[in-house]
């Protein structure tokens, strides 16, 4: 897991402003008036290959601005308990006050790396400035502009020092690889050489990753493509070939390899339980899927509800497939081959999306809000901190203090919401949870903190 950074300090010293600088996110909002960063926001930062989430603390009204403020003092220690690192923001241009003293105090009896910035430093004139803190008895200062970026390398290549290196970021591939798969006869070799007889586009043979496997690379509208493990299928005439290739093992290692697959269905024939256990293969890799209806050529469509009839059919028998798109073809004809393009990249980019930590947990927490998870043997189910681990399909991990007590229509609505709010209804999608391991801010159940409890006695009032 990434490290997590407090970043913590008395009202109006610039966490919000450094958070941003940090993120490079407009996700906290900076104003003049103290207090404005409401409650606690998260946010993804990367400095020198290793990935860290940073927290910025924050939120309290002016009238709080108490150095013993037990609500103040508890959100700082509740940060300060979950981080990995703490960053104590000072401010260079007002000073330090009795608040800071005491911060210090409570950071000395942690024992996790504590880093003193002195903000407002907007220039090597007035380092000056720092004097003033010198005597709050701290080793080293760190001074910084958040807002004119002065000094914020240097301290961010030692607040990173120690971190883990972060698996390379996937890089946005200059292909999509695409699987063809179906059961024998749907029109698999017909597919692929409508989409390879297409004018337009220059085709050739590369080796796949795997030493037999033979993959075909196309531009297609300036996009480049890649049709995987295509040897197999476009090879036709031996008797042994053509048993191989109906392996299971051949359709599964190309699902192993592509972003999308093209599922193709003899809709001439209707939707078979083989076909149903083709997509379930392509469900279980993971991969965007597509349904293509070959054969419409066929198809008895006299009262035009032919496609809705197969559809309706399809999503009983593939329920899991739901959000692979449908469209039918004919691969003969090459009817409606070109219109299969805009989909994959609709899918695919649908596959391969990036959501940030921030973003998600807004939405947790309102779906949270909205409607919460019922009681776990009279206790209450509580969800943590979220972030999405992984991509292509988006993988997001939340933490739960009973993961196993959630019942599945409650993670399904979760994943709803997900879906919802960031337009994913094409691309597979999981969200994974996982036991509170004791380190993850416990922000989701905001009506608890301090802040929130106090506002509402003040409604009450
Ligand atoms: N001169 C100068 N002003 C800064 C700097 N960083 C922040 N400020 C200003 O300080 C004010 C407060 O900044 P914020 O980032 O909102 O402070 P905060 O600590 O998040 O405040 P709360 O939300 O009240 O906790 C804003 O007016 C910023 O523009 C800086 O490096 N130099
Ligand atoms: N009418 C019609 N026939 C099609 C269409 N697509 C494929 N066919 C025919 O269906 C038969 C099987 O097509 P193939 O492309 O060989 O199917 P495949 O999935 O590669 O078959 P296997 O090699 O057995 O796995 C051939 O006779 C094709 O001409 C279509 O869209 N319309």
């Amino acid at each position: 897991m990434k490290p997590i950074v407090a970043i913590v300090g008395r009202p109006n010293v610039g966490k919000s402003t450094l958070f941003n600088r940090i993120t490079r996110s407009r996700d906290a909002i900076v104003d003049d008036l103290p207090g404005v960063t409401r409650d606690r926001n998260f946010g993804d930062a990367r400095w020198n290959d290793k990935a860290f989430t940073l927290v910025d603390t924050g939120g309290f009204a002016e009238g709080d601005v108490d150095a013993f403020a037990p609500h103040i003092r508890l959100q700082v220690e509740q940060a300060i308990e979950h981080a990995d690192a703490v960053v104590l923001v000072l401010d260079g241009k007002g000073g330090s006050s009795p608040f800071d003293t005491d911060l210090i105090q409570t950071l000395r009896t942690v024992e996790k790396p504590v880093f003193y910035v002195v903000n407002k430093i907007d220039g090597e004139g007035q380092e000056k400035a720092l004097f003033d803190f010198y005597g709050l008895g701290v080793d080293r200062l760190f001074p910084v502009s958040a807002e004119h970026g002065y000094g914020v390398a240097g301290f961010l290549d030692e607040l990173t020092d120690g971190f883990p290196d972060a698996p390379a970021e996937d890089e946005l591939p200059d292909e999509i690889r695409i699987a063809v798969i179906g059961k024998p006869n749907a029109g698999k070799s017909s597919l692929i050489n409508a989409i390879l007889g297409e004018e337009r586009l220059v085709v050739s043979d590369v080796a796949g990753t795997t030493r037999d496997a033979i993959d075909t690379a196309f531009t297609r509208d300036g996009k480049n493509y890649v049709l995987v493990d295509t040897a197999g299928i476009r090879r036709k005439g031996k008797v042994s070939q053509r048993l191989e290739k109906f392996s299971i093992i051949k359709a599964l290692r190309s699902l192993e390899r592509c972003h999308v697959a093209l599922i193709i269905i003899d809709a001439e024939e209707g939707i078979s339980d083989q076909d149903a256990r083709v997509a379930g293969y392509a469900y279980d890799r993971g991969c965007g899927a597509i349904f293509l209806l070959n054969k419409w050529d066929l198809v008895d469509n006299r009262d035009g509800k032919a496609l809705k009839r197969m559809t309706e059919n399809l999503r009983m028998t593939a329920k899991f497939l739901s959000f692979a798109p449908v469209l039918t073809v004919s691969a003969k004809t090459g009817q409606r081959v070109p219109k299969i393009f805009p989909v994959v990249d609709q899918v695919f980019a649908q596959y391969a999306v990036r959501i940030t930590t921030g973003q998600l947990n807004k939405v947790m927490e309102k779906a949270l809000e909205r409607t919460p998870p019922s009681l776990h043997k009279g206790k209450r189910l509580k969800f943590y901190y979220a972030t999405q681990v992984s991509t292509r399909p988006p993988t997001f991990v939340s933490f739960v203090n009973f993961p196993d007590a959630v019942h599945f229509s409650y993670q399904r609505y979760l994943v709803n919401q997900i879906r919802e709010t960031f337009k994913l209804d094409k691309t597979p999608l999981r969200l994974l949870l996982k036991q509170r391991t004791g380190k993850n801010p416990d922000f989701l159940n905001k009506k608890r903190t301090p802040v929130r409890r106090k506002r509402r006695r003040r409604e009450k009032r």
